[in-house]
């Protein structure tokens, strides 16, 4: 069954076309400064840069206005392995560590894809610890952006289908590039998989019912003109732009108090967050006995086959 619904006729994919939210909040907002004007490139100027970075994740830190960019590099698509999961994870501690970083950028080092979503080699012909080690990653970068207390702004450069769409809902705030070539979207079922209960209930808080039923079952992936028809995005912008309208959308954000907003933000997200903190290891579970089924293995294989074969 799985099988027959990932014929490469439906795949039709366009070209490249935490922990609960940190305490002490009132403390530190208190004396934190507001933020009133900011760079108009993602260049910060030396003195006030900070970067760190390893393998897959890129971090440059502007201190003087508190806003960190995270670029994704992972080429060639930027897929979410669990070697840059893990990455990511360390680095954005780091952020949540640093008493002067309010808000996070989160853009991709690649001009033409933001991720290519979960890496399905390691979804695909790996043993149970190996997928359970990897969806205790899924969530963990989940967890992290959909609570934090920054600012987060996704400045989303390309494409983006599925986990890469993950990410990005995760934000406060999308930012895509006008090119009708990239596209963004929870496409599961398209591989013969299935987005779990939080994917889900994310897409839902975003677009709403009706929107994530219709785009969840047909797996839709969307051009920015029309993910911002139904809010899966909040603005689109011509791709030189992208950067810099994040800085911008960034400084608004943060002229409002850190306390009210987070304190908000948390009233807003922490039931969604709670329902997968409470069953997680039931979720892990579920996550490696659907993935290790024979029916969806073949699925992954021949979705892999098809990536390699299609017409570029
Ligand atoms: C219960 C399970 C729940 C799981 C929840 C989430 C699931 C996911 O996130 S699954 C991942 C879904 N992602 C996709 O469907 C995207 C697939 N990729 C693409 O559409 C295109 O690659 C993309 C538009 C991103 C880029 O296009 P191009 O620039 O034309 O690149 P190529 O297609 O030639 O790809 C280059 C190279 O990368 C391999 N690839 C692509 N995506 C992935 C991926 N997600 N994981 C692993 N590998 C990937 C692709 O096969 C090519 O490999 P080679 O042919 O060996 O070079």
């Amino acid at each position: 069954m799985a099988l027959r619904a990932v014929s490469a006729l439906t795949w039709g994919l366009g070209g490249p076309g935490v922990g609960p939210l940190r305490s002490g909040t009132f403390l530190r907002c208190a004396t934190q400064h507001r933020l009133e004007k900011m760079p108009s490139s993602i260049g910060f100027p030396e003195a006030s840069r900070r970067p760190f970075s390893s393998h897959r994740i890129l971090v440059d830190v502007d201190q003087s206005h508190g806003v960190a960019t995270m670029k994704l590099k992972n080429p060639p698509v930027n897929s979410l392995s669990l070697e840059l999961l893990t990455e990511f994870v360390i680095s954005w501690e780091k952020l949540e560590n640093d008493k002067s970083c309010r808000g996070v950028i989160l853009t991709s080092n690649s001009p033409k894809i933001f991720s290519a979503g979960l890496d399905i080699t390691d979804m695909y012909g790996k043993n149970a610890a190996h997928y359970a080690e990897f969806w205790k990653a899924v969530q963990e970068v989940w967890l992290k952006l959909y609570t934090s207390n920054m600012v987060v702004i996704a400045a989303i450069n390309g494409s983006s289908p599925a986990g890469g769409c993950l990410m990005s809902l995760a934000s406060d705030y999308r930012i895509m590039a006008d090119n009708p070539k990239y596209t963004i979207g929870l496409n599961e079922t398209l591989l013969g998989i299935v987005a779990p209960f939080w994917f889900k209930d994310n897409l839902v808080n975003t677009i709403g019912n009706r929107a994530s039923e219709h785009a969840l079952q047909r797996g839709l992936l969307f051009p920015p003109a029309d993910a911002l028809k139904i809010g899966l995005v909040d603005q689109i912008v011509p791709e030189d732009k992208v950067q810099s309208t994040a800085l911008s959308v960034m400084s608004e954000w943060l002229k409002i108090p850190d306390h009210a907003r987070q304190l908000t933000k948390t009233m807003m997200r922490k039931p969604t967050a709670d329902r997968l903190l409470k069953q997680r290891e039931a979720d892990i579970q579920n996550f490696v006995s659907f993935i290790s089924k024979d029916s969806i293995q073949k699925s992954l294989h021949m979705y892999l086959k098809f990536l390699k074969e299609r017409e570029k």
